[in-house]
């Protein structure tokens, strides 16, 4: 499962899919990216003034092959700030490298965004946890990291980062404070949670011993993106804020029927989807101070 090389991920491939992208963007200069996880692309259809850029024109981008990811960016506003909204994502068990599934993040770089807001949709492993609870990541477990698929394997390329950046920090801290009175401001403190969010390679879902495993560890949700997208923005210097919709409870004991399955998932991110939207509009920071709009 490991991605051995980065092959294919040069500076010049980067530049070329960001160059391109700027010839689409016409006046609109994000700072500000954002990445709709399973179910959750009605993210972008918040965006105003919308220039729609299909993943299968960008060059060295991927299909997004998985239902409730669109495949295609939107460029526009939310709340009158320019962001680049990315309707659909790659997973690691769509069979891509590490990198491939890094690849839009150095894009964004290289466009000029310097914040990326990555939802998803996730188990809930915490017993605490309810189905719809939202779950701000201040953490994660990379079980495919520690495992060896990491989007940084190879060659580094110092031009993004450093060979070995930290992580401890990956979760900016100043804005999931922000993202945290948003919500409360909006009357969501019911379920708004934050926890560890682990991310395991899928795509089948989690054994019953595997959920004990993860819950003994410190997880408190399971899902099977994000981090990549996360340690490239991070390598590059994009500070990152990440949203985990709980649309399932991770099932931790033997003697029930329950299971789970992604039209489940799909229609949890469906139920959700409003507040959600309400969430990410509410809480566009400004380009300068990082402060969020109107919050009232
Ligand atoms: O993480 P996102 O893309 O939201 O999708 C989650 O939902 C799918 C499983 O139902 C997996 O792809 C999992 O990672
Ligand atoms: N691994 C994993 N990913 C998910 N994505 C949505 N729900 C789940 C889940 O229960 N487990």
């Amino acid at each position: 499962m490991t991605s051995s090389s980065n092959e294919g991920y040069s500076t010049e491939k980067v530049r070329v899919s960001a160059d391109f992208l700027k010839s689409k963007m016409g006046n609109v200069k994000p700072k500000i990216g954002i990445i709709c996880g399973s179910g959750l692309s009605g993210l972008g259809e918040v965006v105003e003034n919308k220039i729609v850029v299909k993943y299968s024109e960008i060059p060295s981008f991927v299909e997004s092959t998985v239902p409730g990811h669109k495949g295609q960016l939107v460029f526009g506003q939310i709340s009158g700030k320019d962001v680049v909204c990315m309707q659909g994502r790659f997973h690691p068990y769509e069979g891509y490298p590490g990198w491939v599934v890094g690849f839009p993040l150095r894009v964004m770089k290289l466009i000029g965004i310097e914040m990326v807001l990555a939802t998803n949709a996730a188990g809930g492993i915490n017993p605490e946890f309810k189905v719809g609870d939202f779950m701000l990541i201040k953490d994660h477990i990379s079980f495919t990291g520690l495992a060896g698929y990491t989007p940084l394997v190879g060659p580094n390329d110092s031009s993004f980062g450093p060979r070995f950046p930290p992580m401890n920090d990956a979760y900016d801290k100043n804005l999931r404070t922000l993202f945290k009175q948003c919500a409360s401001d909006l009357g969501y403190d019911d379920f708004m949670r934050d926890g560890v969010y682990c991310n395991v390679f899928g795509p089948s879902y989690e054994t019953i011993a595997e959920l004990r495993l993860l819950l003994k560890l410190g997880g408190d949700a399971a899902g099977m993106s994000t981090v990549q997208e996360v340690v490239t923005a991070r390598h590059c210097g994009i500070k990152v804020i990440a949203c985990s919709l709980i649309t399932n409870e991770c099932i931790l004991e033997y003697d029930t029927d329950k299971t789970v399955c992604h039209d489940e998932v799909l229609q949890t991110a469906n139920d959700r989807a409003h507040q959600m939207q309400t969430l990410v509009t509410n809480s566009q920071t400004s380009r300068t101070h990082w402060q969020p709009l109107h919050c009232s």
